[in-house]
């Protein structure tokens, strides 16, 4: 049956890079069938979100919504598939957009009808280190650091009520890698 795992935590916390190295560890160990996807996930809605700014949380609420219905739809057409590893999920809209002050629940609600993923691991790091290890500007990242501080808060709270594993993310990447695949691993036997 057909696993999901939610890497979740703020820009430049690791996710795509634990993303990758789970994918090529369970494919050449475990000999699973390994996808890994992206949200955003539509490079239209990326654009739209890019022209409409990042400062209105329910207009970036739904269009994260509508860009995730096209992530799922695609999903759903992978049959053969024994490993789905979401490099951000819905999490990500309730952290993010209830860190800009949008009611939680109702970010929550616009998510209900999404698949729930098995497990969720967040990269839990303090926004500093997460901005030292961006380089680039990508979707505005500047812009955003002030509200990181607030992402994070709202990541942790999650962690507590949907129970999140949480990785310390200021490990260096063999000892995250390592931590990630002992909980899959734990879940799966
Ligand atoms: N544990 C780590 N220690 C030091 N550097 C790391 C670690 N994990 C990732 N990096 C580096 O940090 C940068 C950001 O990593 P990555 O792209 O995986 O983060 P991300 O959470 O996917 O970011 P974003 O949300 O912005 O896409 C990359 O240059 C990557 O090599
Ligand atoms: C899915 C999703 C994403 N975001 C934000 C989080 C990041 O700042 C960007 C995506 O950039 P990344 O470098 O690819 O991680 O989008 C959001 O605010 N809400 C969401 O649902």
């Amino acid at each position: 049956m057909q696993k999901l795992i939610a890497i979740e935590g703020i820009d430049g916390s690791g996710k795509t890079t634990l993303s990758l190295a789970l994918k090529e560890y369970f494919e050449s160990k475990r000999r699973l069938k390994v996808l890994v996807t992206q949200e955003p996930f539509s490079a239209d809605i990326i654009n739209l979100i890019e022209k409409v700014g990042w400062d209105d949380p329910l207009l970036l609420t739904l269009l994260f919504a509508a860009d995730r219905a096209l992530h799922i739809r695609w999903i759903s057409n992978k049959k053969d598939v024994d490993l789905i590893i979401l490099d951000r999920y819905y999490f990500s809209s309730i952290a993010y957009q209830s860190a800009l002050g949008l009611d939680k629940e109702w970010i929550k609600l616009v998510n209900s009808y999404f698949p729930k993923p098995n497990l969720t691991i967040l990269l839990d790091v303090p926004i500093e280190i997460a901005i030292n290890r961006i380089k680039n500007d990508k979707f505005n990242f500047r812009q955003k650091i002030d509200s990181l501080k607030k992402v994070r808060e709202k990541y942790l709270e999650l962690a507590k009520e949907y129970g999140f594993y949480v990785i310390d993310a200021t490990k260096n990447k063999e000892e995250i890698l390592r931590q990630a695949i002992k909980i899959i691993e734990n879940y799966l036997v």
